[in-house]
Formats: C-alpha cells, sequence, structure tokens
C-alpha cells in the first residue's frame, strides 16, 4: 500500500511531518509520499521524502502568471502530483492537459475523482493512479473504507474496466491502520489522507499507526 499524505493548507510544520514520514518509511518499509504546498516542496524534498505536489497547470513554459507549471515543481524536488483533487476540481480537458504536462515533466500522476463513474472517465486518461475520495467525508472522522466502502470496491471495478494498468487508491477520513487495511481490502493498493496526519498532535505517532498493520 503506498500512503500518500496531502498537507493542503493546514498549519502543520511541513519539515516536521516529511522527516516523520521519511523515518517511518524507512522503518517499516512502507511507501509514504507527502503532497506539500508549492512553496514548501524543495524543503519538504530536502528531507528525503517522497515529495509530491498538490496540482499542476495544463501549460508550458510562458506566460502563465499565478499558474503550477510541472518543470518547476519537479525541479524544486517533487516525483509526483495530484490531479483534480476534490478541493482543486478542474473541467475534463484541463485534467488531461495537467496529466500531459505531469508526464512532460517525468511527475508521477494521481488524478482524483467523486465517485466510481468519474473515476472510470479520469482512468481513460491513462494517469498512474486515480483515487476515488467522496467529498462528504473528507475532513471527517468516519473512514470512505466502513462509511462507504461499496464506492471503493465500484471505483477498483470502474477503473480495471477501463484500463487495469492504474492503480486505484482512496481516501477520506482515514485516519488508522486499521483504516489503511480495510481500504486494501477493498482493492485499493493506496490511500490519500490529510487531517489524521497534518492535525494530528504528534504527526510521527499517527503515521506509525497507520503503517502498522503494513509493517
Ligand atoms: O482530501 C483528502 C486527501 O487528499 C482526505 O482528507 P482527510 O484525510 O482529512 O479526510
Amino acid at each position: 500500500m503506498f500512503v500518500l499524505v496531502n498537507l493542503k493548507t493546514y498549519p502543520c510544520d511541513p519539515v516536521e511531518v516529511a522527516k516523520a514520514a521519511k523515518d517511518v518509511s524507512d522503518e517499516s518499509g512502507v511507501r509514504i509520499g507527502v503532497a506539500a504546498q508549492d512553496a514548501d516542496i524543495a524543503r519538504v524534498a530536502d528531507t528525503g521524502v517522497e515529495t509530491w505536489a498538490q496540482h499542476v497547470d495544463s501549460i508550458e513554459y510562458g506566460s502563465n502568471t499565478g499558474h503550477t507549471l510541472a518543470e518547476t515543481v519537479a525541479d524544486a524536488g517533487a516525483v509526483g502530483t495530484l490531479i483534480n483533487h476534490s478541493e482543486n476540481r478542474l473541467k475534463l480537458a484541463d485534467i488531461d492537459g495537467s496529466v500531459e504536462a505531469a508526464e512532460r515533466a517525468g511527475l508521477e500522476t494521481c488524478v482524483c475523482a467523486n465517485n466510481p463513474a468519474q473515476i472510470g472517465a479520469v482512468t481513460a486518461l491513462g494517469p498512474d493512479s486515480v483515487a476515488v475520495e467522496p467529498p462528504e467525508l473528507i475532513g471527517g472522522d468516519v473512514s470512505v473504507a466502513t462509511g462507504d466502502p461499496d464506492i471503493v470496491t465500484d471505483a477498483v471495478e470502474a477503473a480495471e474496466a477501463v484500463d487495469e494498468d492504474v492503480e486505484v487508491y482512496c481516501g477520506a477520513g482515514i485516519s488508522t491502520g486499521d483504516d489503511v487495511e480495510s481500504a486494501g481490502e477493498l482493492g485499493a493498493t493506496g490511500v490519500l489522507l490529510a487531517s489524521g496526519v497534518a492535525k494530528a498532535d504528534d504527526p510521527r505517532a499517527a503515521l506509525e499507526d497507520l503503517v502498522e498493520p503494513l509493517a
């Protein structure tokens, strides 16, 4: 299982979380990534943790004020990027362009979607992975794996029907090792989570608990 921690714009210390994620990944052997804000990517990557961007735009070098260029986040140390997160939704054409931009820059791609039908649509764009995250469960205490297990199994089925090579992750409300284990049992090969680590009093302990069943 891949554990991708999305720091969003939470007021946590990104370097502290990144160092903890790097250590816990090294100790457990579980792949852990940290998706940081653009301005934090370089110092997060300096910790040695697998570093992701939270978004890249469907643009090339040039006159694009205020946008995120895939090459720039890659140069800063990101190796992957989220696209179309529920909090930064794009039109299908822009998702397609962002996937293309990320691939051009050598970034791994994870396209998020709200439901299995959207998962099928974005899988057709050929990203490395897709992630189903029901918006109503994001930021809450109920894990998608227990609160809406069918959405995970249906998303896995929808993606497989389009392209068996695209990994399927799930997210929303995941905060414990049990949640990660349940997500795996439903067919997900990774989880996206945010508040369970970014808002934890002790992010390192939260990460240790998350990977405990996997180590
Ligand atoms: O949006 C998410 C990850 O990208 C999920 O957020 P929570 O883990 O806070 O529910």
